[in-house]
């Protein structure tokens, strides 16, 4: 669901997981919003027009999320604007600055939302994302970062903020870093994330798991991974994986349920998504639908042992694991309809 809106009336002043997206203008806000929610490709991003007004829209995943842009060019301090009750709604500011461009005014005014924002909520996680990086060389990446951080902590010293945290991240549409980025900006707004953290540890002590991931399948987002450092090529592997087996299944579903149909009288079945691969390396990519419009990938090293038993043990713990998020989510009040493509 999506809303546009004119003034900000509709703001739900008690939602913890409200994200505000802001930056001056042409730093890439909307073309964050869509690649990463809306799966819009990167390079159609090319052709988006300047947002004139505040836009919120919904999604949700564990958690309901509500992301808010607010375009560059309004004034959100002046009177007529209700700010306070915004920036007191909401879970995480993300602010983003064009790395490619000058970006000085754009830490000043990084500083002056920062110095209203926290006095206004102190709660308030704030998160810059260094963007267009895509552009700029390893060295100048490396520097860009330094020099925003630096910078960004003399003006909040100036302010008197030196104690207020800041996140930065280094991102482009052109590849994962926004994912990357967007999960872990997600994952500090789910409360029951150090509970999922341990149910996942748990999950790989016991069955030969490198890595596992939670995700959305939707925006590719992980909203949860056990507590080993997460290497961006792992991901990438594994977000790539959620991809295939998607396309798959969509490629093959209608054969599905046509012979589906014939056997259960109409019926519709609803079929729980799996998907199970072998690479070259040995290593072997695990898929299993979970709730909510979530999957779980995992990453396995059979290291000697046999494939059968390392899949069989990983099948028994997952379905334990299943019936944990479902047991902690079951009272909920959202279910959210995005594995509607795979169940018919
Ligand atoms: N190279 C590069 N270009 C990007 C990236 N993200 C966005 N852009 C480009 O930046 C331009 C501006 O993007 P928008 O998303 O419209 O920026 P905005 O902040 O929403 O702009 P306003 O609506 O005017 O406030 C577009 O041409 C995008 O294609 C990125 O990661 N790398």
């Amino acid at each position: 669901m999506s809303t546009t809106m004119e003034t900000n009336e509709n703001i739900e002043s008690d939602s913890k997981a409200m994200v505000l997206l802001m930056g001056l203008r042409r730093c890439g806000k909307s073309s964050i919003c869509k690649v990463v929610f809306h799966n819009m490709q990167p390079l159609d991003t090319l052709y988006l027009e300047s947002t004139s007004s505040p836009s919120l829209e919904h999604f949700s995943t564990l958690i309901d999320l509500a992301v808010m842009e607010l375009p560059g060019q309004l004034n959100y301090f002046e009177p007529s604007y209700d700010s306070e009750r915004l920036f007191r709604s909401v879970g995480a500011l993300v602010y983003v600055i064009d790395s490619q461009d000058e970006y000085m005014n754009a830490i000043t005014n990084l500083a002056m939302i920062i110095d209203y924002a926290y006095k206004v909520n102190p709660e308030i996680n704030i998160e810059v994302l260094i963007h267009k990086v895509d552009g700029l060389s390893e060295d100048f990446k490396v520097d860009a970062q330094r020099d925003i951080m630096q910078r960004t902590g003399e003006e909040l010293l100036e302010l008197g903020l030196d104690g207020v945290q800041v996140s930065f991240y280094l991102t482009s549409i052109f590849d994962h870093s926004i994912y990357e980025a967007f999960s872990r900006i997600v994952q500090k707004l789910i409360p029951e994330i150090s509970y999922l953290e341990n149910m996942l540890d748990n999950l790989i002590q016991h069955s030969k798991i490198e890595k596992a991931f939670l995700f959305d399948v939707n925006s590719k987002i992980y909203v949860s991974t056990d507590s080993n450092p997460v290497d961006i090529q792992t991901y990438e592997v594994c977000a790539e994986f959620v991809d295939v087996t998607l396309d798959l299944f969509d490629l093959y579903k209608e054969t599905l349920t046509e012979n589906e149909k014939g056997r259960n009288d109409n019926k519709p079945v609803a079929r729980e998504l799996k998907n199970v691969s072998e690479l070259g390396n040995g290593v072997i990519l695990y898929l299993r639908q979970m709730i909510r419009g979530l999957a779980l990938v995992a990453l396995i090293r059979p290291k000697g042992s046999d494939i059968e038993s390392c899949l069989t043990i990983a099948d028994y713990n997952i379905d334990i694991f299943k019936k944990g998020l479902e047991d902690i989510w079951s009272h909920s009040k959202i279910e959210p309809d995005k594995f509607n493509t795979i169940q018919n």
